[in-house]
């Protein structure tokens, strides 16, 4: 008789994207490594306020954070996340072990009325709560007026719908994953809105002692994202790494060279110029990919990112 399979249990959040996610990677596990899977679903703080903008409320650590606490209890031996929601320091104890296959890491508009950016009248209202974004369209479109816009994908579309925005700005991986592609009127590209770091990919967390199953699921990682992200949150990270910054960063493949783009705004005073600039070098493993990231970051504050960053 073959011992009984120790069951893998994945504590998620509770949103539709969070759901979705959690199966995505049960299926995975059940079908590439042959585990028996469970999810353990939870409500954490970040879901329960909803009426402030995050970045004021402690971050987006606040979605992770009752998931590593069901890991560090033994509740649970796995969290699934959207990497862009994962810290770029992760506590002590915890470690990532797999980064899966990136989606579409863009950013997409939503609207019932206007089906691009440049169709949107003077003045239009758009909905976002991200500080990227917000910096982003107002480098592009000066003349918006941008609202914020919290909650889950659902929530959001409803309020879109309910008739609050013009336009609304989402991520289109977490649209497509949920089915909701038709609602994309259109992409920006990855060069007028540089992506968050992480945007579009899929984060393994476990703790950081359980090696076996950390053997496991590097089976799993997808090399090309692996190093692009590594990039992206090495260039975070050297900034200062809090989610309170409209910092963005991008990297793409180009042959076997990481392109990473990079742009920073200023949190307080949105009419003061978007930072921006890209470097690319040859990558071939997560060191060179680290230091990608953090030369992007350099070549910020050569651009006078000090200004623009929090005081420390
Ligand atoms: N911040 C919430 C969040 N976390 C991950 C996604 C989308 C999926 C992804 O980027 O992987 C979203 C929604 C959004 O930003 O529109």
């Amino acid at each position: 008789m073959p011992a009984m399979k120790e069951t893998i249990v994945i504590a998620t959040r509770e949103s539709r994207l969070a759901l979705w996610q959690a199966e995505h990677v049960k299926a995975l596990l059940e079908h590439s490594l042959h585990l028996n899977v469970e999810l353990l679903g939870m409500t954490t703080r970040g879901d329960q306020i909803l009426d402030r903008t995050l970045s004021k409320v402690g971050g987006k650590g606040l979605f992770v954070k009752e998931l590593e606490t069901a890991l560090e209890e033994g509740r649970a031996h796995l969290a699934v996340h959207s990497l862009k929601d994962v810290p770029m320091e992760l506590p002590e104890g915890f470690a990532l072990a797999a980064i899966l296959e990136r989606e579409d890491p863009r950013d997409a508009l939503v609207s019932n009325r206007y089906a691009s950016l440049t169709e949107l009248p003077q003045g239009a209202l758009v909905g976002t709560s991200s500080l990227r974004r917000m910096a982003q369209l107002k480098a592009l479109r000066p003349d918006l007026r941008i609202e914020p816009l919290r909650g889950n994908l659902d929530t959001r579309l409803r309020k879109l719908d309910e008739g609050g925005y013009d336009a609304i700005v989402l991520a289109a991986a977490g649209l497509k994953r949920l089915g909701l592609a038709d609602r994309i009127r259109s992409h920006f590209s990855v060069e007028e809105m540089i992506p968050c770091a992480g945007q579009g990919a899929l984060g393994i967390e476990l703790r950081a002692d359980a090696a076996e199953l950390n053997a496991q699921l590097a089976t799993l990682i997808d090399r090309p994202t692996w190093l692009a992200t590594q990039t992206e949150r090495a260039v975070s990270r050297s900034l200062g790494g809090s989610c309170s910054m409209p910092l963005a960063a991008h990297a793409r493949w180009q042959g076997e060279q990481l392109l990473v783009a990079v742009a920073l705004g200023h949190a307080e005073s949105p009419e003061r110029p978007l930072l921006k600039t890209q470097l690319q070098a040859v990558v071939r493993s997560d060191a060179e990919a680290v230091a990608l990231g953090e030369q992007a970051a350099q070549a910020l504050r050569d651009l006078g990112a000090a200004d623009y960053l929090p005081a420390a």
